[in-house]
Order: structure tokens, then sequence, then C-alpha cells
């Protein structure tokens, strides 16, 4: 077919040929010309999208993504190295240097704080995104500069960032709390999950295993990882193979990547398994926090309940024994044993409980938040929903007891008396709430 058409264009005589060869390259000039100009608009096209592209979003983040983070990835120059420098500077002897990823949040910015004070340098990293009021963040963030510890905006996820932050500053130690939290979120946003919970998890671990000497790490798993385990109190032999949420997936998940990492690169992990951690500076996703400032407000607040009238009840720790559980942990980490892509030694892989070990019912935690904030709370008890909420939680810490000296002292009564003082000077009675 194709070659009968071209034997058809051929001009049958000569003189035919000249007058047609002429319209030809006409014909060819006006072609040339529309290819020229539909060729430029493609390339100024391309160049449009390539620089709309990289002002939107400054690394490799999808779209939905980027748009719930805040942050602006404005880094490098000299004076924001100093900054860098001096906020991970060892100040005491025998001191650590330590990269606190998501020191912005909740108990980020309590283990940073408590390290900066014993003389440990503190650089924080934090992509201030929106899962829930960013100006609890920065307000944390002002609390830690006035500590002198400078936070990084920055994604985890940005591993040229990472590698330039271990260039300038040699972390000994990596206190890895970056992650996207929360149970029942991971129905609305199951991506955020994946990208920091595993993608970012991934990418600080590559950077951590190419740096030379390899920092340890200390990163939070949960005890969601326990899923439908129903032998109590929860052991770290037990099984973790039934996760309730995509949630705790991605934290069981990053439990075998650490293995991963710990067996082909030497790298030393700790997994610390939070239980239902609660405190002043919390966060506002959680029951105890958005329960106490609807009973202020006098709104109903839904109270879970398990089939038959069954107790839903949680291991509540408070955060300061969390925060010594995260120091001990970091103390009592080996060196990891890597370089060059190849350990010379096994390295130390651990995983403990971080649990207060006397769950409450949540109906009992409504109870002394009532007195604590001197009103009746709107019940509106309902039914377990099945979004990856599991019916109880309880630790077992008698590895941490052993190994890291791990001893909660705070119960939840006491330990929500201060949280409700924090609030209420943070947010007032009532009229200036959390949202
Ligand atoms: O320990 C953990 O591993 C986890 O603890 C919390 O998860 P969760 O225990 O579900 O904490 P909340 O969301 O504050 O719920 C506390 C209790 O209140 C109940 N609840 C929650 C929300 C609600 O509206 N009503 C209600 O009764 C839940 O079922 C649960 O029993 C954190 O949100 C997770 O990030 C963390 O990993």
């Amino acid at each position: 077919m194709s070659q009968m058409m071209h034997i058809d264009n051929i001009p049958s005589t000569l003189g035919k040929f000249k007058m047609e060869k002429s319209s030809y390259h006409r014909q060819r000039l006006y072609s040339s010309l529309a290819k020229l100009t539909f060729w430029s608009f493609v390339f100024i096209g391309l160049i449009f999208m390539f620089f709309f592209r990289s002002s939107s979003s400054s690394s490799q983040v999808p779209s939905d993504l980027s748009r719930r983070s805040l942050r602006t990835s404005s880094y490098g120059g000299p004076v924001w190295e100093k900054r860098v420098k001096a906020s991970a500077k060892i100040r005491s002897r025998n001191g650590f240097s330590v990269l606190v990823t998501g020191a912005a949040g909740f108990v980020g910015t309590h283990v940073s704080v408590a390290l900066k004070r014993r003389g440990d340098g503190v650089l924080g990293l934090d992509n201030f995104n929106d899962y829930y009021d960013p100006s609890l963040k920065r307000a944390r963030q002002a609390l830690l500069e006035r500590t002198g510890i400078y936070i990084v905006e920055g994604d985890i996820n940005d591993v040229a960032l990472l590698k330039k932050l271990f260039d300038i500053a040699g972390f000994t130690h990596v206190m890895h709390l970056a992650a996207q939290a929360g149970v029942r979120y991971a129905m609305e946003n199951p991506s955020s999950y994946v990208h920091s919970n595993i993608a970012g998890l991934v990418s600080m671990l590559e950077v951590c295993k190419s740096v030379n000497p390899q920092p340890a790490i200390v990163w939070a798993s949960s005890s969601s990882v326990y899923g439908l385990n129903t032998k109590v109190p929860f052991s770290e032999r037990d099984r973790t193979d039934q996760p309730a949420s995509l949630y705790a997936a991605t934290k069981k998940a990053g439990e075998e990547i650490a293995h991963t990492y710990n067996h082909i690169y030497g790298l030393s992990l700790t997994g610390l398994r939070f239980f239902t951690v609660y405190g002043p500076w919390g966060r506002p996703d959680m029951a105890y926090f958005f329960f106490t400032r609807d009973i202020l407000k006098g709104k109903s607040i839904p109270i879970f309940e398990a089939p038959n009238h069954g107790t839903v009840a949680r291991d509540f720790t408070y955060i300061d024994d969390i925060v010594k559980g995260c120091l001990a942990a970091l103390d009592t980490a080996e060196k990891s044993t890597g370089s060059g892509g190849k350990k010379s030694r096994p390295a130390q892989l651990r995983v403990y409980n971080l649990g207060n070990t006397s769950p409450v019912p949540v109906s009992d935690l409504v109870g002394i938040l009532e007195r604590l904030v001197k009103v009746k709370a709107k019940r509106l008890v309902m039914k377990l929903p099945r979004n990856g909420d599991v019916q109880f939680t309880h630790a077992n810490i008698s590895l941490a007891q052993r190994e890291l000296g791990y001893k909660p002292t705070t119960d939840l009564q006491t330990g929500l008396k201060k949280f409700v003082r924090w609030y209420l000077s943070y947010y007032g009675s009532g009229k200036k709430s959390a949202h």
C-alpha cells in the first residue's frame, strides 16, 4: 500500500515535473514552517512545565502530599550551615550529636529538649505538614529555639538534604520520630502513610547506611503492630502479623525494613513500640486531647464500645516516661558496624515496648477529664467502628525494664492533670480552643 502511493506520486513528464516541483517546494516550505511552529510550542510548553513543577514542589513529593506540607525547603548558604552546626554541636563530655526527625512533633519536641538539656547536640528536621494544626508545631518550634535547637524545614524523603545535614554535622545518632501517625486517618489518606512511614524511613536508612561513620538509629514503632493479638500483656515475642490498620501495617513494615538494613549494612537499629503517648504539647488528633477540647466546648464526645458493651481500653503512657525510654535507648545503642555498603560484623537490632502496663478504659479517661476540667461530658457511646481501632492495648515492659532500666512512674490521673494544666494555659478555657 505505501509502495503504491509512492509510485503514484512520481510525476509523468519533465515539464510537469518542473511545475510540480516549485509547488512541491512551496508545500514543503509551508509544512516546514508549520512543523517549526508546532515544535516551538512544544518546546516552550516543556520549559514552562519544568519551571512550574520545580517552583511548586522542590523535592520529589507527589502533589497531594506536598500540598499538606508547608515547608519552604530553602536551605543552604553559610548562615544556614552555621546554624545547623551550632545546633548539632556536642556540649558535654561523651555527649551525642543527634538528628531528631519530626522534631516539631509531640514526642520529638520533648525528646529534643531533654537531649539538649543534658548537653547533647540536637538538630531537628520537620516538614511542618498540616495533618493537624501547624501553628501548634510552630509553637513547639519556638520552644525549641529558646533552648538553642534549630529545626530544618524539610522532608525525610529529601535524600540530598539528609546527606547535606550529615556532611555538615556528622551525627552520631538519629532519633527518627518523623511519621504519619494516627490510626483512623489511614483510611482517609493511605498514601501519606506509605510516603512517610515506608518511603521516608527507607530514604533515612539509605543515607544512614552510606555515611561514614554510620550513626546508631532509634526510631518510633507503635503498639498498634500487635493488631488483633489477644494474648495480654503484649510481649515483644508475640505475633505482630495481624495489623488492624494500614498505619499499623506501615509500622510493622518499618520493623522488617529495619531488619534488612541491620542485616545487610550493619546499621544499629532500635525500634520503640510506643503505647498511646499523651501529655502537654500533645497531638490534637488524639482522643484525650480532643475530648478535653470538646468537653470544654459542651460538644458531645464519641466513646467507643466493643460488641456486647465490651470495654475499650488503652495503656496510656505519659510523655516524660516515654522520653526516659527514648534516651535510655540512645544511651544503650551500640555503634553501627558498616562502611562502604558492607557490615564488618553483626550489629545491634532491638525492639522494645514502651508502655505504662496499666490499661484504662476510655470511659474512665473521660471521667478523669470531667473532674479535671470541672465540666460534665456529653457522652455519646457508640460501637467501635471498623476503622483500624483495636479493643485494648497492654504492654509487657519487662524487656525494656531489664535492658533500658525503663520504669514508668506517671499514672493517668497525674499525667492528665499536667496535660489539662498545659491545655488551659495554651488555649484558655474555651474561647481560643484547639481545632
Ligand atoms: O499506641 C499507639 O501505637 C498509638 O496510639 C495512638 O493511637 P490510639 O491508641 O488509637 O489513640 P487515640 O486515637 O487517642 O484513641 C484512644 C482511645 O480512644 C478511643 N476513641 C478514639 C476516638 C473517639 O472518637 N472515641 C474513642 O473512644 C479509641 O478507640 C482508643 O481506645 C496514636 O494515635 C498512634 O499514633 C499511636 O501509634
